[in-house]
């Protein structure tokens, strides 16, 4: 069966599997407002990032499906939708001065937890990987983003074909090499494998770190913020994952776990030694400027507080190698 026009060619029957549960997607779905997609690849995390996918928080609320939620509703927080958008308007507006194109999701009155774009679908180097995410409430954003962006020309390259996966489990860490996350809830065992099938199918390393559920997802506990750097929480991660890590030349900034709490981890490389992160997470960003690296910093507490910090804001839809 020849692919449907703008799916990428993977070679593989799941492939086909995928589309034609998909299929509607290519007819005549309303795109992003304007912007049509020049390229739709990512193969590193910290290459020159050039679009992005967001989707504003008008619809944000304080579900309590993760830990970090539920501990700030103990607290007694309630979210600020005017407030919400004020600090996502800057996320905007920081990533528009670095140059990167951003292309926005319609919000939805049932998808509350929408704006953390990074977990309905992943750009791979192949086109959108769409994913099935897990948590009730959010199951409805994987169809929805794929429909806006089908519509702006994105090509699907692929789709989990079993279980359960969110894309704040899944890093690729370069050309070759991806690290997915399990915790079972979120990102399951039979998602985890329909993933690496997808990546081991290409030829790629894949790394499967099994994690408690507590730590929600992957970008928590790790995330890449330039060639051959990760931030890790080195206290919650196990010692064979960082050796792993260490086979495959990572070199990582311990985060503590209370630092990773408040999503210190969570940073989103634009590529060349830049990054955006949330602040109060003072000792990991003087870390990285001593280093070299130029780090902006951004109040988004009203996103921190419902779990998800720039990085889980944040889907890559193209990246460009300096
Ligand atoms: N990649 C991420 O870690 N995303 C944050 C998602 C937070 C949202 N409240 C959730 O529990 O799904």
């Amino acid at each position: 069966m020849e692919p449907a026009a703008g799916v990428a060619r993977l070679g593989s029957d799941n492939k086909n599997r995928c589309l034609m549960k998909l299929d509607f997607l290519t007819h005549g779905e309303r795109g992003l407002a304007g912007l049509r997609l020049q390229r739709c690849h990512v193969s590193s995390e910290t290459d020159r990032l050039t679009d992005v996918l967001l989707c504003q928080p008008t619809f944000l609320e304080p579900v309590p499906c993760c830990s970090v939620t539920q501990e700030s509703l103990r607290d007694g927080f309630a979210t600020s939708v005017p407030q919400a958008l004020v600090q996502h308007r800057a996320l905007q507006a920081a990533l528009e001065r670095a140059g990167v194109r951003c292309h926005f999701l319609e919000p939805d009155p049932a998808m509350p937890d929408m704006c953390f774009t990074r977990d309905a679908l992943v750009t791979t180097p192949w086109g959108l990987f769409a994913l099935n995410p897990a948590a009730g409430h959010r199951q409805a954003e994987a169809v929805h983003a794929l429909k806006a962006l089908r519509g702006i020309g994105a090509p699907l390259a692929a789709c989990v074909q079993r279980g359960t996966a969110e894309g704040g489990d899944i890093a690729i860490v370069k050309p070759g090499l991806v690290i997915i996350g399990c915790s079972g809830e979120r990102t399951n065992e039979d998602g985890a494998e329909s993933v690496a099938e997808v990546f081991r199918g290409q030829g790629w390393d894949v790394i499967v770190y099994r994690f408690d559920q507590h730590f929600l997802h992957l970008d928590t506990q790790f995330a890449m913020v330039g060639d051959g750097l990760a931030l890790a929480c080195t206290d919650v991660l196990s010692d064979a994952f960082l050796a792993d890590l260490a086979r495959f030349g990572i070199e990582t900034i311990a985060v503590s776990y209370k630092e990773a709490r408040s999503l210190g981890c969570n940073m989103l490389s634009l590529g060349d030694r830049r990054l955006l992160a949330s602040e109060d997470n003072d000792r990991v960003i003087a870390e990285l400027r001593t280093r070299g690296y130029q780090v902006e910093t951004l109040a988004l507490d009203q996103f921190t507080r419902c779990g998800g910090g720039v990085h889980c804001l944040t889907m890559p839809l193209a990246r460009v190698a300096a």
